[in-house]
């Protein structure tokens, strides 16, 4: 599979008559940032579902890693144990514990916050998640509950929580949203350094943050792949600009 990380192929998903994905199929590196746009309802979320075992297609393969696994029949756990985070919307940090409660529980793949609270990390683990702590820029932030953060910074938690895993794809949806624009620009730092060292797949409506990702973009349409390139090649398509301008 040409050293793909990810390869879709051929992928469809009807929901009650609804072809939401049709015949979709392209594929991410090992180590790549891509950004993924297209119009409300282009399939974007419904990709996401199949990749991490939400949902199963009607067809088509979902190949992963050098051995080219099917994930497709795996369910989510096994997905997730096999190297793939996802980063929803909305922050689920634990908002009562510190930055560094969150981020040693993400290391110990742990949800329970007691199991944490009465368990003395060692050098190893601490050092890791200052480490984290710095990669995120939550350095100075790290005694502090997470419920006192920004919305950003709890973005930026949770994507740290993520890395924590090591993951070898993570997932991103809408990372921008409700950010400032300070926050937007440290966002797409972030997800372009966590790239250097995995594949970071970044679903995003705004195109200014797009642009800062300085990636390769693939715009969805209808299910489908509609085009991919940088984004002043995507934006320039005529088939893209009719699709955003609704013709
Ligand atoms: N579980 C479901 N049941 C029925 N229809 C669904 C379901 N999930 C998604 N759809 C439909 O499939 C289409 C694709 O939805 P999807 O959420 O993947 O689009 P999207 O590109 O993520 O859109 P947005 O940018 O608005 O988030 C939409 O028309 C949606 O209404």
């Amino acid at each position: 599979m040409n050293g793909a990380l990810l390869e879709v192929a051929a992928i469809s998903v009807t929901f009650d008559g609804f072809k939401a994905i049709n015949r979709l199929s392209f594929s991410i590196g090992p180590a790549e940032l891509r950004a993924i746009i297209g119009p409300n309802g282009a399939g974007k979320t419904t990709f996401m579902d199949i990749v991490t075992g939400k949902t199963k297609p009607d067809e088509g393969q979902v190949l992963w890693g050098e051995v080219s696994r099917n994930l497709i029949g795996m369910n989510e756990a096994r997905i997730a144990r096999a190297g793939i985070g996802r980063k929803f919307q909305r922050p689920t940090v634990f908002e009562d514990q510190t930055v560094f409660a969150n981020l040693l529980m993400a290391l110990k793949n742990t949800r329970a916050p007691l199991a944490v609270l009465f368990y003395t990390p060692k050098r190893r683990d601490v050092a890791r998640v200052e480490d984290l702590a710095g990669e995120i820029g939550l350095a100075e932030q790290i005694r502090r509950k997470a419920g006192e953060l920004s919305h950003g910074q709890k973005q930026w938690l949770e994507i740290g929580m993520l890395l924590a895993q090591d993951p070898k794809l993570l997932l991103v949806d809408e990372p921008a949203a409700g950010m400032t624009l300070g926050e937007r620009e440290h966002t797409a730092d972030l997800l372009r350094e966590a790239a250097k060292t995995r594949a970071v797949v970044v679903v995003e409506h705004d195109m200014e943050f797009v642009r800062r990702l300085d990636c390769k973009v693939t715009v969805f349409h209808e299910g489908s792949v509609l085009a991919e390139g940088s984004l002043d090649h995507v934006t320039r398509n005529q088939d893209v600009i009719d699709v955003y301008l609704g013709r």
